[in-house]
């Protein structure tokens, strides 16, 4: 189930339900009243939301809407400027103002992070099998021989195709999608219960991406994993999300399960990402609509709410703020989203 809430919205919404099988299981990760400042430009505010086993919940928004610093905050790995505020539990432990070795013992061990973009995050001049080696020997007990068993294991279950080969190249020798493959299996070097991936899928082109979401849902269904996936592409939401919160200039906007969302998206700024988009709600032949306009640098946020100086809807109401708030299964932070007076689903 996620959760969420927005501190000028009230008290906490339960946005969706929790997939069958994960009913009562404890959260794996509970973010409250996460926030994030850079001097007194806040970069994320108000954002909660949890994650419980075997569930997959995407971030979705356009750059700069803060939910990389989302992320990066689940794992205390903010740069030094940003202070951060509100409470992150990962597995029940509060991780905000936690010392560096709670935090260190939880990275790696319990939850593991994807980045964007593997040729850059694996180290260019060590075959990639011993990059797997080397993750394996930090997190777990095992050594030798049974380390080498554990990275033909790790790489089997991604789907490289001819292990023996492949684990001694390097990995300018291999595909986007296969070096992919090889930071996945690093992550699961520690048998992860919660994976954070940020854009996992963006560098790569369609077929392959398509391919890794797979690889990941499959994973997640063997191994019970939560998933946090970042994304700009709600294709990508479509695909393996469970549960969406949409981000827009560091807030949650929009919150519901992923059935929910695309049957009956509710802010305009979630119908203008699906307007945005090829293949969501439109008419073959009609033109893609680019929303007009950029995300608001934290420093320029307007009065009231962010998104109004980009909506076709927005009016003198919009000058205060819009709380986030829910409509059974579904949170929305819009003066026009119909549920402030709790009417129409
Ligand atoms: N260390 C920092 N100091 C000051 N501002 C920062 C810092 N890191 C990020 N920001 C700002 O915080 C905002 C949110 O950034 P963030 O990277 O979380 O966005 P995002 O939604 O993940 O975008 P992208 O998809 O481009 O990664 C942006 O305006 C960004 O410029």
């Amino acid at each position: 189930m996620v959760r969420l809430s927005n501190a000028k919205g009230g008290g906490a919404i339960a946005a969706s339900s929790p997939l069958p099988g994960t009913i009562g299981a404890a959260p794996l990760l509970e973010v409250s009243r996460l926030s994030v400042h850079a001097g007194s430009n806040a970069l994320v505010e108000d954002v909660s939301l949890s994650v419980r086993p075997g569930e997959t919940l995407c971030l979705v928004g356009e750059s700069g809407c803060g939910k990389s610093l989302t992320c990066m905050s689940m794992l205390g790995l903010l740069d030094d400027n940003l202070s951060l505020g509100g409470s992150i539990r990962l597995f029940g432990t509060e991780t905000v103002g936690a010392p560096e070795s709670v935090l260190n013992n939880l990275r790696g061990s319990d939850v593991a992070m994807i980045f964007q973009n593997p040729m850059v995050s694996l180290n260019p001049v060590q075959r990639v099998g011993a990059q797997i080696a080397e993750a394996i020997v930090e997190h777990t007990p095992l050594r030798g021989a049974t380390v080498d068993r554990r990275v033909v294991e790790l790489l089997d279950q991604v789907g490289i195709p001819n292990v023996a080969r492949n684990k001694s190249y390097y990995p300018h020798q291999l595909s986007g999608g296969m070096c992919q493959r090889v930071m996945i299996a690093m992550a699961l070097a520690c048998k992860p219960k919660l994976l954070i991936a940020d854009e996992p899928t963006t560098a790569l082109d369609v077929t392959i991406q398509a391919q890794i979401l797979r690889l990941l849902r499959d994973l997640q269904v063997e191994l019970g994993l939560g998933i946090v996936l970042v994304t700009h592409d709600l294709g990508v939401v479509a695909e393996i999300a469970d549960h969406v919160a949409v981000m827009y200039a560091g807030r949650v906007v929009e919150a519901s399960s992923v059935d929910a969302l695309f049957e009956n998206p509710r802010h305009p700024y979630t119908r203008a990402l699906m307007g945005s988009r090829i293949g969501f709600g439109r008419q073959p032949g009609t033109p893609l609509d680019a929303i007009g306009g950029t995300v608001p640098a934290p420093s320029a946020r307007p009065i009231g709410c962010n998104f109004a100086p980009r909506c076709a809807m927005a009016s003198e109401r919009c000058q205060v703020d819009p709380p986030l708030l829910r409509y059974g299964q579904h949170a929305v932070a819009c003066h026009f989203s119909g549920l402030e007076s709790g009417v129409g689903a």
